[in-house]
């Protein structure tokens, strides 16, 4: 059996060399050409799978079987299209989601100090209340701070308690985060989810963080509210026409990353044992490798505290030491000046540094500190 891995799948040699042929590809070169002698495909967000593609996929003879994207989202794939060709599809739900709350989390903290507020004095809308809203709502509300929820496929489904229309958070919100799919059709749609008119109704010194997809927001519009005077601001993680991406509007933002919400070591070696699992399920073979069995120990595991710090000043001292947001809008910076937009979008995705999840991080406390124990636990570190 031949299995086409994307070249920036952590453990594939692991996971699926022992399953088959393993072949690597860069993500975005993999085309109807490269599917012609292959049985499974192994992709991440970046490998658009249409029913163009499959249908000249066919047409070159290709046997493919079996589709698995180590990503949460499923926009990139044509699943319709797959199950008229007869291709079994498995994605990877909730493997990075943690990652993404700690990302935003960083930017949030990163604000938070750079405009002299704290957190706890911020309401914090959700949109999209999934395995990554619904993590960062737990954090956020064990933390104290107040959050309001708006999903409406979920307030459908489980009835309206506890959720709320986007307008109202639109009204009433200092942050607005962004946790929805790709969808573009349907009563539930998200594309420009936050249009031109939503964009207006902002409040000035209202935060809007984008880490769900880039066409959830206009971009267009978001830049021209952000170009006039200086009075909302905005993180963004993704964006409408990656890797291409429009230089204005990350000029704007007052962080900008290339789509690395989510790259944790952790969520992704998740989602590379997620598709193995599945892989193996399709082919009625049992479950090899654990996930134990692909984390490494984290290079850094404890840090002490003490003496002379709030809340926020300790959570983002933790926080930065396993993972720092900064980084991550710098190199988005260096390498597009470096190499051209679209290439050095990409460069820092192909080369992202290690970085693990707060969980992997314990703190012990000095007394003068020992109160800040329950908060630093709510927001996700282990605390002894
Ligand atoms: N920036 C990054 O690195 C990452 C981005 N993502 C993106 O974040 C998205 C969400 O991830 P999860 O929470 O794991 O997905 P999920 O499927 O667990 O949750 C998505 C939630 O959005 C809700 N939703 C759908 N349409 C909505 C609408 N019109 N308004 C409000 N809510 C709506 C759904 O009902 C669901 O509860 C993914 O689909 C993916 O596109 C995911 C991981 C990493
Ligand atoms: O899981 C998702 O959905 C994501 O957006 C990923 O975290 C992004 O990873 P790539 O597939 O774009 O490397």
């Amino acid at each position: 059996m031949r299995i086409l891995v994307d070249a920036n799948v952590p453990g594939a040699e692991v996971c699926f060399g022992r399953l088959g042929e393993l072949v690597r590809m860069p993500g975005r070169e993999i085309d109807a050409a490269a599917l012609r002698d292959v049985d499974a495909l192994v992709i991440r967000s970046i490998t658009r799978l249409d029913e163009a593609t499959l249908d000249a996929a066919k047409a070159q003879g290709a046997r493919l079987r079996f589709v698995g994207t180590c990503t949460i989202g499923t926009d990139h794939v044509d699943q319709s299209a797959l199950a008229r060709h007869g291709i079994a599809f498995a994605s990877a739900p909730g493997c990075n989601a943690e990652a993404v709350v700690d990302y935003v989390l960083g930017s949030l903290l990163t604000l938070a100090e750079r405009q002299g507020w704290r957190l706890n004095e911020r309401r914090v809308g959700i949109v999209g209340v999934g395995n990554v809203g619904g993590r960062l709502l737990a954090r956020l509300t064990a933390m104290g701070i107040e959050c309001l929820a708006c999903d409406p496929p979920r307030a459908e489904a489980e009835g309206c308690e506890g959720f709320e229309a986007l307008e109202t958070l639109i009204d009433v919100c200092d942050v607005l985060c962004l946790h929805t799919p790709l969808v573009r059709e349907g009563p539930h749609a998200t594309h420009h989810l936050l249009d031109a008119r939503r964009i207006a109704e902002l409040s000035p010194g209202t935060l809007l963080l984008n880490a769900g997809r880039g066409d959830c927001i206009d971009g267009l519009a978001l830049r021209q509210r952000l170009a006039g005077p200086a009075d909302i601001d905005a993180v963004l993680d993704v964006w409408e026409g990656e890797p291409a991406i429009d230089p204005a509007l990350r000029d704007l933002a007052q962080i900008a990353t290339p789509h690395i919400a989510g790259h944790s070591l952790d969520g992704k070696l998740r989602g590379t044992h997620q598709i193995h699992a599945a892989l193996c399920q399709h082919l009625g073979l049992p479950r090899r490798i654990g996930l134990d069995d692909l984390l490494p120990q984290p290079p850094l595991s404890r840090l002490r505290l003490q003496g002379g710090l709030d809340v926020d000043e300790a959570l983002r001292l933790c926080l930065r030491a396993v993972y720092d947001v900064r980084r991550d809008h710098d190199s988005l910076w260096r390498e597009s000046r470096r190499l051209g937009m679209a290439r050095g979008f990409d460069a820092c995705r192909a080369r992202y540094p290690l970085r693990r999840e707060l969980s992997t991080l314990t703190v012990e406390l000095g007394a003068e500190v020992a109160s800040l124990a329950p908060w630093l636990q709510a927001a996700g570190l282990k605390v002894c």
